[in-house]
């Protein structure tokens, strides 16, 4: 570029000196120079269009020739000076871009092609300043002015969805050799710790772990257990030292709290919740007090959080975890249903498929493994036999297409428990045997990682326990 000198400006788009004073930061020459290149050698826009977009120039008349100019070469075609003249005064934009003279003295300007690369990657980063200048000047006005009780959380989670945009802006597209990724696959085996161990051995043995970023879905009908075997996840891994967190968006925390509480004792958790506690039990729920304690264990009760919520709380958790010097183990959210769509997709089956795609973006973004309970419609109950499948999942919107693994939950007990009497004796005894069972059967039916099909294990729902079956 000739001295880093400003090209002849269309009027209209001038800089008054005191505006470029105060104007946010951008290169009008950096944008000329760019445009230059680009409409000399093509070849450049390869070199750029992945992070590159129209709106990234401060200049509106670059951002609509470069819009124009990804148009005709992203289709195969020519796009010099004449050529672009010809396109513009078909359409008749070329007198609102500053007339032939504009563009003449655009291809003057050429520059080879790695110095447009070099100036490309200017206007890239002067546009997400200008963004974060854009995002606090919002954030500023809005402390200001929000009102209700919740302002501040709502301007937080904005800001952070925003932040993260940006963020992910500069992360798009990473790529790598099949060779090099193929690596990142054998490191993985090589490196265990990678994935986090589950600590129920039936359950290690098929998923062999949570893979951070990967998405684990835990689906039932009412009362199946999926909040307690959500909680054991969650309890199993933060009580070998990793941070973990635990989403409730049904339950307040004390309840989640009580229901480890329970586990660690012995003692039904509905006893903990009325306080019909003796003095022996108090001495062992202080004993539970201390290992609670000592594990990282996070419980956030979030009544009617969005996906956008969830994500700005889950950084903010894992920013903060990394920053206190613990290694991270797994996020599980109780449960999808109740997680609040953005805007309204016109069904309930609509909501939860679009909630349903956003959580593996989620999931990889935080590269953490994120296990989600999923409630079962009632349509499960109708067969005679009532354990659960994955077209019962399907119904409920697509929940599991992006799902690394799928565990449906069922236990006969309680259905048992709830069969009339027979008259038969044998049938009856039978049946109470049923009803008085620990088994919880967990079918996993999809697993990326491994084969699928039904394990057991054994549980008190009355006291959220778990343990391996038999
Ligand atoms: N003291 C108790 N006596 C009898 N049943 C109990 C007792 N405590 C808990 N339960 C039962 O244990 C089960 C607990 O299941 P959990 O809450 O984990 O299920 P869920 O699949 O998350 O269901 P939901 O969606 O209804 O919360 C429920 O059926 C509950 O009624």
């Amino acid at each position: 570029m000739k001295d880093g000198a400003i090209l002849d400006y269309p009027a209209s788009q001038g800089e008054s000196p005191a505006l470029a004073e105060t104007a946010p930061p951008h290169s009008i020459e950096a944008e000329q120079a760019f445009m230059g290149a680009l409409l000399w050698d093509n070849g450049l826009f390869d070199a750029v269009s992945d992070w590159l977009a129209p709106e990234h120039f401060y200049d509106p008349v670059h951002g609509r020739i470069y819009r124009i100019a990804a148009e005709m070469i992203g289709s195969g075609r020519l796009c010099d000076g004449v050529m672009l003249k010809a396109r513009l005064e078909a359409d008749g934009g070329l007198k609102e871009i500053g007339g032939t003279a504009y563009l003449a003295e655009l291809v003057a300007e050429s520059v080879d092609a790695a110095s447009g690369e070099a100036y490309a990657r200017l206007i890239y980063e002067l546009s997400r300043r200008r963004a974060l200048i854009e995002l606090s000047a919002d954030m500023a006005r809005e402390a200001r002015t929000g009102e209700g009780e919740d302002a501040a959380e709502r301007i937080i989670e904005t800001a952070e969805s925003r932040l993260s945009a940006l963020c992910g802006a500069s992360e798009e597209g990473r790529e790598a050799g099949a060779a090099e990724a193929f690596d990142l696959a054998l490191a993985e085996i090589d490196n265990p710790s990678v994935r986090i161990p589950t600590r129920l051995h039936a359950l290690e043995e098929r998923m062999g772990g949570w893979r951070p970023g990967g998405v684990y879905i835990i689906a039932g009908r009412s009362s199946m257990g999926k909040t307690a075997l959500g909680v054991e996840a969650a309890w199993r891994v933060a009580e070998s030292g990793l941070a973990t967190v635990f989403v409730s968006i049904e339950m307040p925390r004390q309840e989640v709290a009580c229901r480890i509480g329970a586990s660690l004792t012995g003692i039904q958790y509905r006893k903990i919740l009325s306080g019909q506690v003796d003095m022996e039990d108090r001495r062992a729920l202080r004993g539970a007090r201390e290992r609670i304690a000592a594990a990282p264990l996070t419980i956030m009760d979030v009544p009617g959080v969005t996906v956008a919520g969830l994500r700005a709380r889950l950084r903010r958790w894992k920013r903060a975890q990394l920053a206190a010097g613990r290694k991270i183990g797994v996020a599980v959210v109780d449960y999808l249903q109740l997680i609040k769509p953005e805007r309204d997709a016109g069904s309930i089956y609509a909501d939860v498929t679009k909630i349903s795609r956003a959580l593996k973006p989620l999931a990889r973004s935080l590269q953490i493994p994120l296990i989600v309970l999923a409630q079962l419609s009632r349509e499960t109950e109708r067969e005679k036999d009532k354990r659960p499948r994955l077209s019962h999942l399907r119904d409920s919107g697509a929940i599991e297409e992006d799902a690394d693994a799928v565990l449906l939950l069922y236990r006969d007990a309680y259905y048992a428990d709830r069969e009339p009497e027979h008259d038969d004796t044998v049938k009856e005894q039978d049946r109470k045997n049923r009803a008085g069972s620990y088994e919880i059967e967990i079918d996993v039916a999809k697993n990326r990682q491994g084969a699928i099909g039904r394990v057991s294990l054994w549980c008190d729902v009355k006291t959220n326990q778990f343990r391996e079956w038999r």
